[in-house]
């Protein structure tokens, strides 16, 4: 929902992964053959993770044992959380952090950069299990939505949804909106 919500308030960036599609799949429909090619796609995607962290605090866990970490003593049986949304805010590895920019993942030859510093899914032995499922089903579902339809905003909605703002559980999730799908004339 978040991709949406990111789209109408950016309708730019929406003709800019249109146009990156519509050029890459031709009459095709877009499938997982075509991602390699669609760096700004895969860098809307990966900004999506970063900037909009849906699991902020991701899962607990317990220790099993005395922890000693980073100079801190972690007793059994503590309960730990990973703050993700942290990582993806940390102003030593992100210039402007909280601003949606698809370029920061693009490198000057126009390829994607995959982070290691992007990290949604959680990351060692117990990260997520569904992680390959989700990316590529989240792939997909993008690719195939934006080339067929136009994304616009509700006529009775005055503002698009914020982005800096949802609702904040176990998951961060936009505030419910609605959206207008169009559907192209080409492709
Ligand atoms: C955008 C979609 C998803 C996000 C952002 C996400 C994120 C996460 C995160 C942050 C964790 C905790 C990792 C940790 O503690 O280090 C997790 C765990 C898990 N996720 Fe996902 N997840 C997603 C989709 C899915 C899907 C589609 C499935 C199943 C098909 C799934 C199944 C699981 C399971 C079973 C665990 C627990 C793994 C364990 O404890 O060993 N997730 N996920």
């Amino acid at each position: 929902m978040w991709c949406l919500a990111v789209l109408l308030n950016y309708p730019d960036l929406q003709s800019v992964l249109y146009e990156e599609i519509s050029r890459e799949t031709g009459q095709k429909l877009p499938s997982v053959d075509h991602k390699e090619n669609l760096p700004k796609l895969q860098a809307f995607i990966q900004e999506i993770y970063r900037n909009l962290t849906l699991l902020p605090l991701g899962l607990q866990h317990k220790t099993m044992a005395d922890v000693e970490l980073c100079g801190y003593h972690i007793p059994k049986n503590t309960v730990i959380f990973t703050n993700l949304h942290a990582v993806h805010s940390d102003s030593k590895t992100w210039e402007d952090p909280s601003k949606f920019d698809i370029y920061r993942h693009i490198n000057k030859n126009g390829k994607f950069v995959p982070s290691k510093k992007v990290i949604p899914f959680g990351i060692g032995a117990r990260s997520c299990i569904g992680e390959k499922l989700a990316q590529t089903e989240i792939y997909l579902f993008l690719a195939n939505i934006i080339k067929r339809f136009e994304i616009l905003p509700d006529l009775g909605s005055k503002h698009p949804p914020p982005l800096n703002d949802g609702v904040t559980g176990f998951a961060f999730t936009p505030f419910s909106f609605k959206v207008v799908l169009k559907i192209r004339n080409s492709g």
